[in-house]
């Protein structure tokens, strides 16, 4: 049995719980054959895949709070260190009701490889809880924020593990978290990235999500001899990283005509409008129907379990922002069917291991998470480096690194896949160049 077989049965058995877990393994491993293949000796006697596939800790607590009835809620609360062989601990915390222990995990594992290919000096950590935001207040959203700090601050800092945001946590929720660190642990530090201006934040950490996918979606298609101007774009979810994609997709001369968010999905054939978008979701925390109402041009759809939702319509360019396996084997023949010439993810691990495999088989060109949304945790490295040095950079400077980076992303994991012979699939490509990095360093630093 090939090395790769043996650690996948392995994972296997000691996670059969946790699907999203397996899945995103099963991804890495498979696609890293040719590498490992020629480097089997060595991996195999340092047991490199057993020790990339375990974390480092699983960090699992009570998170308890008062709601504005004055009745105590408890949730769980989570954060797992995979890997800091390249540097500190990184990645978000989600807040969502389906979040559980091999959400984390998979999130946590996937960040390990995502950060590796920023080419800055980040390690892979996940974190978050089944706590909903939705229709909570603003006084209870700081009561679990604070309830959540006062455990997690035992394990964090700004060179020990650096969380940030993802679905659920955004500006309002860091600040709150921000404000309990520094009040228990009394230090004022780059611990959170996603802040606010005023307190250590950098401009473009709000749209670098969505801006890095355009800049690395403009570089693969480009490379392929193709104008995004004129183009159009299909995008799922109506959060952070949609908002920003459909913003720069439009700066860019491409036009997006779909969102969506947990309840249904808007048809705009004259392009989103951002700023109402922006409006709805962002300022008013409103579901998509309210898009629809004050936009004529807007079709609102029910979501319906069993429809391809925003997938169906025909585009040039799809941009799947919402959530994982969002987009399946079904969607996928609806988008080949279509005639979509890319797919580039901005949510993590949203299209399932046979629709991918389903579009590479068709000639789409399809860009995972790893490497495709790797602008938001690049730019939150950033805003670490401007907290090292207490200086602000202009937006003009980020949003011109981001660029730069996610040029970057794209020519490595393009030549990655070159190397190992296997041209064109970028999957591969990401997943071999963020891998040689961190086990390099992990070979460095010994058994660890
Ligand atoms: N924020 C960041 O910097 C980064 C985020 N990501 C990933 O991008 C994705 C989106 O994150 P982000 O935009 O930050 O999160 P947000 O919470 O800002 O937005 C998520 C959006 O997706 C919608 N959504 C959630 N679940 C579903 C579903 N099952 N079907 C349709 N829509 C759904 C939400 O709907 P509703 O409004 O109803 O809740 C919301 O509009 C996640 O996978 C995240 O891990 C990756 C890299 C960085
Ligand atoms: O900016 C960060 O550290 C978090 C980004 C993140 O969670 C992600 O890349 O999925």
């Amino acid at each position: 049995m090939s090395y790769v077989d043996e650690v996948l049965e392995i994972v296997k058995k000691k996670n059969a719980d946790q699907p999203e877990f397996l899945q995103a393994v099963t991804e890495v491993l498979d696609s890293l054959r040719p590498c490992i293949d020629a480097n089997e000796e060595l991996y195999r006697k340092n047991a490199i895949l057993e020790r990339i596939t375990e974390p480092d800790r699983q960090i699992m607590f009570r998170v308890p709070w008062v709601d504005d009835n004055g009745q105590v809620q408890v949730n769980r609360g989570f954060r797992v260190q995979f890997n800091n062989s390249i540097g500190p601990y990184k990645g978000g915390l989600r807040l969502h009701p389906s979040v559980n222990l091999g959400i984390i995990k998979f999130l946590g594992f996937e960040q390990v490889f995502k950060n590796s290919l920023t080419t800055l000096p980040i390690g892979g950590g996940k974190g978050g809880s089944d706590f909903d935001p939705k229709g909570k207040s603003d006084r209870e959203i700081m009561a679990f924020c604070q309830s959540f700090m006062t455990e997690l601050c035992k394990y964090i800092g700004a060179d020990v593990d650096v969380p940030a945001g993802d679905i659920g946590t955004g500006g309002r929720e860091i600040g709150f978290l921000f404000g309990q660190y520094k009040r228990i642990r009394g230090s004022y530090e780059g611990v959170l990235t996603g802040k606010g201006l005023t307190y250590g934040g950098s401009l473009a950490r709000t749209e670098a999500t969505g801006y890095g996918l355009l800049y690395l979606t403009n570089a693969l298609l480009k490379d392929h001899g193709i104008d995004i101007a004129g183009k159009t774009c299909i995008v799922s979810g109506a959060g952070n990283v949609a908002i920003y994609a459909i913003q720069k997709a439009h700066q860019l001369g491409a036009k997006c005509v779909t969102c969506s968010d947990s309840t249904g999905w808007i048809y705009d054939p004259e392009g989103i409008d951002v700023d109402l978008l922006k409006e709805v979701k962002e300022v008013k925390r409103a579901r998509l129907t309210e898009y629809a109402a004050a936009r004529p041009s807007a079709e609102y759809h029910e979501k319906k379990n069993g429809e391809h939702g925003v997938w169906n319509v025909k585009g040039d360019i799809a941009l799947p922002c919402a959530t994982q396996n969002e987009l399946d084997l079904d969607d996928a023949k609806a988008l080949v069917a279509n005639g979509v010439i890319s797919v580039t993810e901005g949510a993590n691990m949203p299209t399932t291991l046979e629709a991918t495999k389903y579009l590479q088989e068709n000639g789409v060109l399809f860009v995972g998470g790893k490497a495709a949304n790797a602008g938001g945790v690049a730019t939150s490295a950033l805003e670490m480096s401007q907290n090292s040095e207490r200086l602000s950079w202009t937006f003009e400077e980020v949003d011109g690194k981001l660029k730069g980076i996610m040029e970057t992303i794209y020519a490595n994991i393009s030549d990655a896949a070159k190397r190992y012979g296997v041209e064109g699939d970028y999957v591969a490509g990401a997943n071999i160049a963020g891998f040689e990095k961190v086990v390099e360093a992990m070979l460095a630093q010994g058994v660890c």
